[in-house]
């Protein structure tokens, strides 16, 4: 299967903190790749050197055959990205971001569909700024989709959504999955993980510290449930004691 994400020994710093350390990974097409961990272990960091928005000091990368640090302009139309939050002038409207987001695409989704998937159908004509949490959570995934994107870069994708809008995200997101989207995603959430994912990497520290399938995470670390795997592996239950 094609790799639309190449990561090969990748490694960033701050000051004398080793925030990244020699990280290779890929990702293939049409699948759901989740970049788990810890707080702090490195998961923003790591996206933001694939994305290039970060210089990493060390590797290399490669999204859909291009260096995105070079090809900026050429990946910008194809790779969407759900910030946490982002720039907008303060009394911007719902409806208006979108709007000035698609333009930007030379074959953008239909955003008002987007927005009714995702629930926010009725707030388009909303001030963004009135949104609630949860809401604007939502609206950020709608602006990663809108580009039509092949690859979306989902970091801490339901943090701060009510039960019912996981699930809906989650279906939304299995259904794009299926259409060919590829899918990397942060997530502090092991049902989620387990509904979602593919394939997973387990960050601490920087460093890679298990990579496979949900499954493969459970035998290895001679566990049932999926998120007493992933406390063993992250090594997160020793730290805390
Ligand atoms: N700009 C920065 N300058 C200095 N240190 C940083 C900077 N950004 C991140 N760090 C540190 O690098 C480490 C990795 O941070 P990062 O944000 O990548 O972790 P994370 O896994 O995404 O965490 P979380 O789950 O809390 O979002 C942390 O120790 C963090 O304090």
């Amino acid at each position: 299967m094609e790799k639309v994400i190449k990561v090969d020994q990748l490694s960033k710093t701050y000051g004398n903190l080793l925030a990244v350390d020699n990280i290779s990974l890929s990702v293939k097409r049409g699948t759901v790749f989740g970049l788990l961990g810890a707080n702090g272990a490195g998961k923003s960091t790591t996206i933001e050197c694939i994305l290039g928005t970060k210089q990493a000091d060390k590797g290399q990368v490669s999204i859909l055959g291009y260096n995105p640090q070079k090809d900026r302009r050429k990946l910008f139309q194809k790779v969407g990205v759900q910030f946490q939050e982002c720039d907008y002038q303060p009394e911007i409207k719902v409806s208006e971001l979108c709007e000035e987001t698609a333009c930007l695409y030379k074959t953008p989704a239909d955003w008002r569909e987007l927005c009714s998937q995702f629930g926010i159908g009725n707030k388009i004509k909303n001030a963004v700024k009135s949104l609630s949490g949860g809401e604007r959570q939502r609206l950020f995934i709608v602006l990663a989709l809108i580009p039509n994107p092949e690859i979306v870069f989902l970091d801490e994708l339901t943090t701060g959504l009510d039960a019912k809008a996981r699930r809906d995200v989650w279906k939304i997101l299995s259904d794009l999955k299926k259409k060919g989207l590829s899918i990397f995603l942060t997530s502090h959430f092991m049902d989620e993980v387990e509904v979602l994912c593919d394939e997973i990497c387990i960050l601490k520290k920087g460093k890679v510290v298990f990579y496979g399938t949900v499954e493969e995470s459970k035998v290895v670390s001679g566990s049932k449930k999926f998120e007493d795997a992933y406390l063993i592996l992250s090594d997160e239950e020793v730290d805390r004691e």
